[in-house]
C-alpha cells in the first residue's frame, strides 16, 4: 500500500502481482477493499492495481463538489506516475463511469474496459442532488438503509458480510461522498462512448437495484463489439456478493484479450 501524488491529489493505492496491468476502480461509498475477494480468484500473470478514489478510503478528500473530469484526471495521473499504459480498467458503478471517461480521454492508457454495474448515465441529476441534501441533513447514516437495499439482494443483506459493507459506506467521508455524487449528477457519456474502439465487457447483476441489467445493457450496446454478461442473483456489487461468478467472468474476458 502506498500514497501516490497524482498531480495535486494524493491517492492511496495497492499493487499485487506482475504481468498485464489490471486497474480496479471502486463504487461510490466503498474503497479499494471492494476487490478483496476477487484478487485471489484471478489467474497469475496479472499486475493488479487498486486505488481509493478521491474522497474515499485513505485518499485525499478535497472539498466538494467534484466534476467527473477531476476524477478521471486523478486516475490519469496515477497511471502516468506508475508508467502504466494499455491496462485493463475494471470499474464498478462510479468507477465504471471514471473508466469510460478515461478511455474516452486517454485511449493510450486503456487497452480494454470492464464496465461492471455501471452506465453512461446513472439516475437523474435531481435524484443525486436530493441524495446530497439527505446526506447534509442527516449524515451518511441517513443513506444506509436505502443504499444497502440497492446494493444487495435480501438474502445477502441478512448475512454478517452485509455489516462490513454497511460499515464501509458509513465511514466514507461525507464530503467525499457528496463530491462524487455531484460528479455522477453531471455525467452523461452516451455520445462519446459510441466512439470507443477497444474490447469491452459489461457486467450486470440480475438483482441490482441501482443499475439494473437493462440500463447496463443499453450502455454496452452503444459500444461497437462490446460483450455483456449477466450474473444471476447478484446485486449492485457482484464482486462482494457473488465473487466466484464475478472473478470467473472477468478471468474469461482477460483470457481472450490479445
Ligand atoms: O448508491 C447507489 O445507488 C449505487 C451507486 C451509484 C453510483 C455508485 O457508484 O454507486
Amino acid at each position: 500500500m502506498r500514497m501516490i501524488d497524482t498531480g495535486g491529489t494524493q491517492l492511496h493505492m495497492a499493487e499485487d502481482g506482475t504481468g498485464r496491468p489490471v486497474v480496479f476502480l471502486h463504487a461510490l461509498g466503498t474503497d479499494l477493499r471492494l476487490w478483496t475477494h476477487i484478487l485471489p480468484r484471478l489467474p497469475a500473470g496479472l499486475r493488479l492495481i487498486r486505488c481509493d478514489l478521491r474522497g474515499h478510503g485513505l485518499s485525499d478528500c478535497p472539498p466538494p463538489p467534484y466534476g467527473m473530469g477531476a476524477l478521471v484526471r486523478d486516475i490519469e495521473g496515477l497511471l502516468e506516475r506508475l508508467e502504466v499504459t494499455g491496462s485493463v480498467v475494471v470499474g464498478c458503478s462510479l468507477g465504471g463511469m471514471i473508466a469510460q471517461g478515461l478511455a474516452i480521454k486517454r485511449p493510450d492508457l486503456v487497452g480494454a474496459l470492464v464496465l461492471s454495474n455501471t452506465a453512461a448515465r446513472i439516475g437523474t441529476a435531481q435524484a443525486w442532488h436530493d441524495r446530497i441534501a439527505t446526506l447534509h441533513a442527516g449524515g451518511i447514516k441517513a443513506l444506509s438503509e436505502a443504499t444497502l437495499a440497492r446494493w444487495f439482494p435480501p438474502a445477502f443483506r441478512a448475512t454478517p458480510d452485509a455489516a462490513l459493507w454497511r460499515h464501509m459506506l458509513e465511514r466514507t467521508p461525507p464530503d467525499g461522498y457528496a463530491g462524487c455524487a455531484a460528479a455522477i449528477a453531471g455525467t452523461d457519456f452516451h455520445g462519446p462512448i459510441q466512439d470507443l474502439r477497444l474490447p469491452v465487457l459489461g457486467i450486470a447483476g440480475s438483482e441490482d437495484g441501482s443499475t439494473p441489467p437493462d440500463l447496463v445493457r443499453e450502455t454496452v450496446a452503444l459500444i461497437p463489439g462490446a460483450e455483456f454478461a449477466l450474473i444471476r442473483g447478484a446485486g449492485h456489487l457482484p464482486m462482494a456478493d457473488r465473487p466466484d461468478a464475478f472473478a470467473a467472468t472477468l478471468a474469461e474476458f482477460l483470457a481472450q484479450l490479445p
